[in-house]
């Protein structure tokens, strides 16, 4: 959390201590009254006695600066609070209300949105003068309607969620609901968003004050202060730079600290975005040959430096693939299946750091800048994602989104991006695509959705395809079609697939390769149908027995496969299977077992299953059967 923040963050925290500070303890500082003319020399510059100089009346500066601090920052956290007060309650009740609640809320919003701010300032001065309380009244009453916004903007997105339906789900009151559910999560912007305020109201107060709109001489304001000092620019520039650069880095790092924590609840900060490398230390690579094949990964890791310590979600994964053949990457939930194939695009969170080598046709991709990677993401690596919904634009057409990488990537124009576009559409088995091509996603069913990201992907000629968990979106009958269209693709365009699944009948049929991933480790890897004929690991075994078979004639039971996964975090020095391994011997918990081939396919076990299927129950998984 700390280096996430970084310097700058406690930097700026540290200085907004310090002028707090200063304006809380102004009256027993040691510093000369900020009212008391000739206490030295006119505009003369710093020296002992006045560290900032004097001012045209030889008042001391650093003195009306410490004083000024008191109305700037005691007008922004008044006025944030009054925004707040007012506006988060509002906000909460359009967002989670709606309906007629959040169309009058929000009208009344952006009528006083609209209402011109230095107007109002004007009347309620003219009416009222122009004291501390009424500028606060002005700026705070000003920024209600910014948080009205936030505020509605935040309960919406948090109303929708999962946990939020649960509550529901489970007769929880409405207030409940809110208290427990909305507003621990929308405080997070809100607190971010309450420094950002601060900022700008001290900007605004310092408008006003040079406008003479805010609280009247002798009480210095910082904004009064740099109108007073305007004047004497040419004879001592040190009256107007002094309580300027004080405004300035306030208001700075008001922004900063905001901002970081704005940072913190973003979810965008945390989602896609290509390898940092340099701001990470690399994870060790260790000496390897680099073999003439079309994919090849050596000892690939991506961990993530997380509050609760680096979590290994993949450690350590080497292979290879060649032209015309699908590689199946199966396992448990959480088992590192994505962030493997994240890691050999160079596409991970900002959290992560990767280690190891992916090498394409030789060419070494994790030496790419991000930059370089975009030449090969696309063109010679494309990818199938888990929900076709997610994966296309809502607001944009099939036809926008189909040629996009057609032009971006190939340089076609429109006209031939288009009739590429419509070829590839009637090669992934859409019919009419001329049609689709003017349609939105929603207007189209998930399986010819699932098409579409499918002729996206091979758009521009990919040599290896990605599929993660390509049917998990789509119901049964869909899956095997779209399968069957991989497949095809796979032979007609001499592409390699690399495909993610937990669904074993769907890799025993289609699968040529299989690896078996655990706690981010490779622990079976092989021939499809050797491995899952004879797996010599007990954790192959137990996710066999726990799938279920549909071309099965007897409905035998399956068997679920006892505890939980490991704590990524937290894993043992043996065998991660151990605690839920019904084979486990003494050794397992001393050493991890290595990947290790005995005249077979490589497994990582001390007591592996027999190689012969005589003591176990695999009863001939299909393979081959396409
Ligand atoms: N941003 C992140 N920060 C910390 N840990 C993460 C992050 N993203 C993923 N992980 C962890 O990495 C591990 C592997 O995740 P991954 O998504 O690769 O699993 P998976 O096998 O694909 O699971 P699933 O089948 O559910 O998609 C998980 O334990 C997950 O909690």
């Amino acid at each position: 959390m700390r280096r996430r923040l970084g310097i700058g963050f406690w930097l700026a925290v540290g200085w907004i201590g310090l002028v707090l500070f200063a304006a809380l303890l102004a009256d027993v500082l040691p510093l000369a009254r900020y009212d008391e003319t000739l206490a030295g020399p006119p505009q003369s510059g710093p020296s002992l006695a006045h560290p900032l100089g004097t001012d045209g009346l030889g008042r001391d500066v650093l003195s009306r600066i410490v004083h000024g601090a008191r109305v700037s920052l005691g007008v922004g956290v008044g006025a944030v609070l009054l925004g707040l007060l007012v506006g988060a309650p509002l906000g909460v009740l359009a967002g989670y209300r709606r309906k007629t609640a959040d169309t009058v809320i929000m009208a009344v919003n952006d009528v006083a949105q609209a209402f011109p701010a230095l107007v109002f300032a004007l009347a309620v001065v003219a009416f009222a003068g122009a004291s501390l309380r009424n500028v606060l009244i002005v700026l705070g009453v000003l920024g209600v309607p910014s948080w009205v916004r936030l505020i509605r903007g935040a309960t919406l997105s948090f109303a929708d969620r999962e946990f939020v339906l649960a509550a529901r789900v489970l007769g929880t009151r409405d207030r409940r609901i809110l208290w427990r559910e909305i507003v621990p999560n929308v405080s997070v912007p809100a607190a971010s968003y309450a420094f950002i305020g601060m900022a700008v109201v001290v900007v605004a107060e310092g408008s006003l004050a040079f406008l003479g709109l805010s609280v009247q001489a002798p009480t210095p304001t910082w904004g009064g202060l740099i109108n007073e000092g305007r004047t004497l620019m040419e004879t001592a520039p040190h009256v107007v730079l002094a309580p300027s650069f004080v405004m300035f880095l306030t208001v700075l790092s008001f922004n900063l600290v905001g901002d970081r924590l704005r940072s913190l609840s973003d979810v965008r900060e945390s989602g896609l975005e290509p390898v940092r490398q340099v701001a990470l230390t690399p994870l060790p690579v260790p000496e390897h040959e680099v073999r003439d094949t079309l994919l090849q990964a050596e000892q690939l890791r991506c961990h993530f430096v997380t509050p609760r310590g680096v979590v290994k979600a993949v450690d350590g994964v080497s292979f290879t693939l060649e032209r015309g053949r699908t590689l199946a990457v199966v396992g448990e939930s959480g088992s590192g299946k994505s962030m493997l194939i994240r890691s050999i695009l160079g596409l991970l969170p900002g959290t992560a750091v990767r280690g190891g080598k992916v090498y394409l046709s030789g060419d070494d991709l994790t030496a790419r800048t991000p930059a370089e990677m975009r030449s090969v993401l696309g063109p010679r690596l494309g990818t199938v994602f888990q929900d076709p919904m997610t994966a296309l634009n809502p607001v944009r057409t099939i036809g926008t989104q189909v040629t996009e990488p057609l032009r971006v990537h190939l340089g076609m124009g429109g006209k031939e991006a288009r009739a590429e576009a419509i070829r590839l559409l009637a090669s992934v088995g859409i019919p009419d695509p001329v049609r689709v091509l003017g349609r939105y996603p929603h207007q189209l069913s998930g399986g010819m959705r699932q098409r579409v990201t499918i002729a996206m992907a091979l758009s521009c000629g990919p040599d290896v395809l990605f599929a993660d968990e390509p049917t998990t979106a789509l119901d049964v009958t869909i899956q095997d079609q779209v399968l069957r269209l991989l497949h095809q693709l796979r032979e007609e365009r001499d592409m390699a697939v690399v495909l993610v699944s937990h669904d074993l009948s769907v890799v025993a049929r289609w699968a040529d390769e299989v690896i078996v991933m655990y706690a981010g480790k490779v622990v079976e890897r092989g021939p499809a149908a050797e491995v899952f004929a004879r797996p010599r690991m007990p954790y192959t075994e137990a996710l066999l027995q726990a799938a279920p078979r549909l071309t099965d004639p007897v409905h035998h039971r399956l068997r679920e496969i006892p505890g939980r996964p490991p704590d990524l975090v937290d894993l043992p020095a043996g065998c991660a299977f151990l605690p839920r391994c019904p084979y486990a011997q003494e050794r397992c918990g001393r050493e991890a077992p290595p990947l290790v081939a005995n005249g077979g396919h490589p497994y990582a076990c001390w007591y592996p299953r027999s190689s012969d299927g005589t003591d176990r129950l695999v009863e001939g998984v299909e393979s081959g059967g396409r």
